[in-house]
């Protein structure tokens, strides 16, 4: 089942199925879903759980983050409300959005995630046929436990953007973006919040890290200059490539200049995420960055940092419109989106509710969970009192009461 990038703008149900007033799209994407639906919790803390039971010690560990982080992230989309405004005719609405260009048909990209076949078998690939039946972008991660050209052929044409890690070798990530471009991603999104891997209590005692195992360098293993890099005898040894990998993975000298080399690199707009500062985002407008992610990485890089949702206004404030911004980082409910979005984020990635989804159930897994929160985005925007993501404002949202 295949569904093009248009949600909305019809008021006529399919044939013979009784309408909730969900968007012409929305429920043709259910519907489609309904002989195959896995039948996961639809809330978002009993999914959680429910994931977290069904994996392995160490993969459970790896997935979470650090509490304070994690529960800042949440505990800042809670102390938003939103003002349902009243009898405004939302009858015919469009949840679509349209970010360099390109039209997408809800506010929601699938977050990058590394490493995804440690949750299940179907790993990245079923995370890209999730996305694409759902026409929702997907951002590739470097750290991807398949080549992102697997990726992009089972997506067809439906939209995906890479994620960057920035290695010490140039020559992989010139490499790595020519071939991004060939694979048609629509943007560059350059993580700049993880150039070490944290201090993570609980991988720490499960002692595990997945590279160790050779899990998610599949864009490693098959890039030509990282290969060219490697000395003959690493070569000839299965652990070289890991080790190889693992020394350039690292990257603490990162700074700013640095962003000349990036730019000069590729014509693709490029997104700096991981930006938390005022400051920051103003230094990247300087060096020609195309949009941003505020971001801590859903609270796995700095613990007590700075809640993502906290930290966006002032960068919203900073950028002054020249740029789309976006957001991540404790995204769990349509509710967040729509808050995030009258916060001024134009778009919001969801990042470990679809992961929960896989865990479960494998690609159907994903696929439900994205169903799910279109479904409730689309009602959730009509009943507060809107037509499309552009008429939210500040003015949408209210801090709780102290
Ligand atoms: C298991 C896991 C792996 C991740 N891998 C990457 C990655 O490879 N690249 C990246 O930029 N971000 C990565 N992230 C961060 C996500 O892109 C995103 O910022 C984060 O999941 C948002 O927080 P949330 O999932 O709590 O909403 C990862 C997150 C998780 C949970
Ligand atoms: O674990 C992570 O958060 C992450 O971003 C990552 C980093 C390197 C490889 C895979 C995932």
């Amino acid at each position: 089942m295949r569904v093009r990038h248009n949600y909305g703008m019809t008021r006529t149900p399919p044939e013979g199925r009784p309408s909730i007033g969900l968007t012409r799209q929305t429920q043709v994407y259910l519907a489609g879903l309904q002989q195959q639906r896995p039948h996961l919790p639809v809330d978002p803390e009993r999914l959680e759980r429910a994931a977290h039971a069904a994996m392995t010690a160490e993969a459970s560990g790896y997935l979470d983050g650090m509490p304070q982080a994690m529960q800042a992230n949440l505990d800042a989309f809670r102390r938003w409300r939103i003002v349902p405004r009243m009898l405004r005719n939302v009858e015919e609405r469009d949840l679509g959005i349209t970010l360099f260009g390109h039209h997408y048909p809800a506010p929601m990209l699938l977050a990058p995630i590394g490493v995804q076949s440690i949750v299940h078998p179907d790993g990245e690939l079923g995370v890209a046929r999730a996305a694409a039946s759902a026409g929702l972008p997907l951002i590739f991660s470097t750290a991807s436990s398949a080549p992102l050209e697997h990726l992009a052929a089972a997506m067809g044409d439906a939209p995906r953007w890479f994620q960057l890690y920035w290695s010490k070798s140039e020559g992989f990530n010139a490499s790595i973006i020519r071939r991004a471009e060939a694979a048609g991603c629509h943007a560059l999104v350059v993580t700049l919040d993880t150039f070490l891997l944290a201090w993570r209590p609980r991988d720490i005692e499960n002692a595990y890290l997945p590279f160790i195992q050779g899990v998610g360098i599949a864009n490693y293993l098959t890039d030509p200059a990282f290969n060219a890099e490697l000395a003959a005898p690493a070569r000839d040894h299965p652990q070289g490539a890991i080790e190889h990998f693992l020394r350039v993975f690292t990257n603490p000298a990162l700074n700013w200049d640095d962003l000349r080399w990036l730019r000069a690199q590729t014509k693709l707009p490029i997104l700096l995420k991981g930006i938390l500062h005022p400051d920051d985002a103003r230094r990247a407008l300087d060096f020609g960055m195309d949009g941003l992610v505020v971001s801590n990485h859903g609270g796995r890089q700095v613990e007590g940092a700075v809640a993502s949702l906290d930290a966006l206004p002032a960068v919203v404030d900073a950028v002054e419109g020249r740029v789309p911004v976006l957001l991540d980082s404790g995204v769990r409910r349509a509710s967040d989106v729509i808050k995030a979005r009258a916060l001024g984020a134009q778009a919001t990635l969801l990042g470990r509710p679809y992961l929960w989804g896989l865990a479960l159930a494998g690609e159907a897994g994903v696929r439900e969970v994205l169903a799910n929160m279109l479904a409730d985005l689309d009602l959730t925007l009509a009943l507060s009192g809107h037509r499309t993501f552009d008429e939210l404002t500040r003015a949408t949202v209210v801090r709780e009461p102290a």
